[in-house]
């Protein structure tokens, strides 16, 4: 079987690696052409994840129409608010039968789009599922255990690639909600900035805590507005992949936090982390959503204000702590008291 991925990150070329060492023939595309050698000739992606070696029969081409020609699955493995650019290029090139499966964690920003909403407008027929879980390439490339869930409209879409994807390293569940799998991972990615930031201004592990936890409470109660079920943010593309990215220094969104806690401004963190910081668009489009679905999120809002409105992040953290006092769960509360 053939696999084209877009794009060859840190994230694609991992997933690259994990179908090529299954044995398919995967070839990758990405618009920056000095990794094209890397996975042809060094068998390397120095630029994104230096250190990996890239199984013979992952190659990597020019032209995105010879990445997507024959290919059972395509890929995209690109930053969220690339996937429309990338679909306007590939919209002649794909066939109606051709699955197409989204990594990007993040929402569109303007039109507040999930990204496999995205991906629809352009593909309306075509199969498509999203792959969303605690997974950083840096690990999952070195065969270290990881799980994450795979969602789509389809049952049998979203079986058929467990079936493709799965090893024994990388353990694939499916979960039907794919709109509380894609908001986990979108979202997930702004309270691990914040998490970040209260990290970068020397705060401990309570505070951390408590944003992990207060966060995946917002993160649920947007999901749940939107349609999803409240226990898919106890999975792992909701819990799961927030522990990993609120914790782990792999992290580009705690990095960035941290760096940004410590008074570096956006555009510096940015720049320091080099590969993508889905957070800083994800904090726009998600406060956004909020405020147009009527959901209260404080700690996005909070981050929104820090990095679009100069707001001082200790001022930020004690404005949420002098925050009228509330229940800890409203349904909880109204049912036992
Ligand atoms: N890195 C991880 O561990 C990881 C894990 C799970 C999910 N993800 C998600 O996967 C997506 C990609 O992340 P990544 O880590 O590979 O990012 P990255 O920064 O490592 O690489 C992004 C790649 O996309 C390409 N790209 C950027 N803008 C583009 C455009 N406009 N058109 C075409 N190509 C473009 C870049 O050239 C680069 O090769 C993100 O949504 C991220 O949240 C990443
Ligand atoms: O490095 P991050 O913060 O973009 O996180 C990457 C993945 O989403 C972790 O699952």
């Amino acid at each position: 079987m053939r696999i084209g991925i877009i794009g060859a990150g840190s994230w694609g070329t991992a997933v690259g690696i994990i179908l090529g060492k299954k044995g398919y023939e995967v070839v990758m595309w990405d618009r920056n052409k000095e990794i094209i050698p890397q996975i042809n000739v060094s068998k390397e992606n120095l630029t994104y994840l230096p250190g990996v070696l890239i199984p013979s029969n992952v190659t990597a081409v020019e032209k995105i129409e010879d990445c997507v020609a024959g290919a059972e699955f395509i890929i995209l493995a690109i930053p969220s608010q690339a996937v429309r650019i990338v679909c306007k290029q590939l919209v002649n090139y794909v066939k109606e039968e051709q699955i197409l499966v989204s990594l990007a964690k993040g929402i569109e920003i303007g039109t507040l789009k999930r990204i496999s909403e995205v991906v629809e407008e352009f593909f309306p027929t075509n199969p498509i599922a999203v792959l969303s879980g605690p997974s950083h390439a840096e690990e999952v490339s070195r065969d270290i255990p990881t799980t994450i869930a795979v969602s789509s409209k389809s049952k049998e879409i979203a079986e058929y690639i467990q079936d493709v994807f799965i090893t024994p390293k990388f353990r694939i569940y499916t979960n039907p909600d794919i709109v509380g799998v894609e908001l986990g991972g979108a979202v997930k990615n702004v309270i691990a900035l914040a998490a970040g930031v209260s990290d970068g201004l020397g705060y401990g592990d309570n505070t951390k805590a408590a944003l992990m936890t207060r966060g995946i409470a917002e993160i649920a109660r947007l999901g749940v507005a939107l349609g999803a079920e409240p226990l898919t943010f106890a999975g792992l593309s909701g819990i799961g992949d927030l522990i990993v990215t609120c914790t782990s220094m792999h992290s580009r969104n705690r990095r960035a936090g941290i760096l940004i806690g410590q008074g570096k401004t956006m555009e510096e963190a940015v720049a320091e982390v080099k590969m993508v910081v889905e957070g800083i668009n994800t904090t726009k489009s998600t406060y956004e959503l909020a405020k147009k679905m009527n959901v209260e999120m404080p700690i996005v809002t909070a981050l929104y204000n820090v990095l679009f409105n100069n707001k001082d992040a200790k001022v930020a953290v004690s404005e949420l702590m002098l925050r009228d006092k509330t229940h800890e769960i409203e349904e909880v509360a109204q049912k036992m008291w």
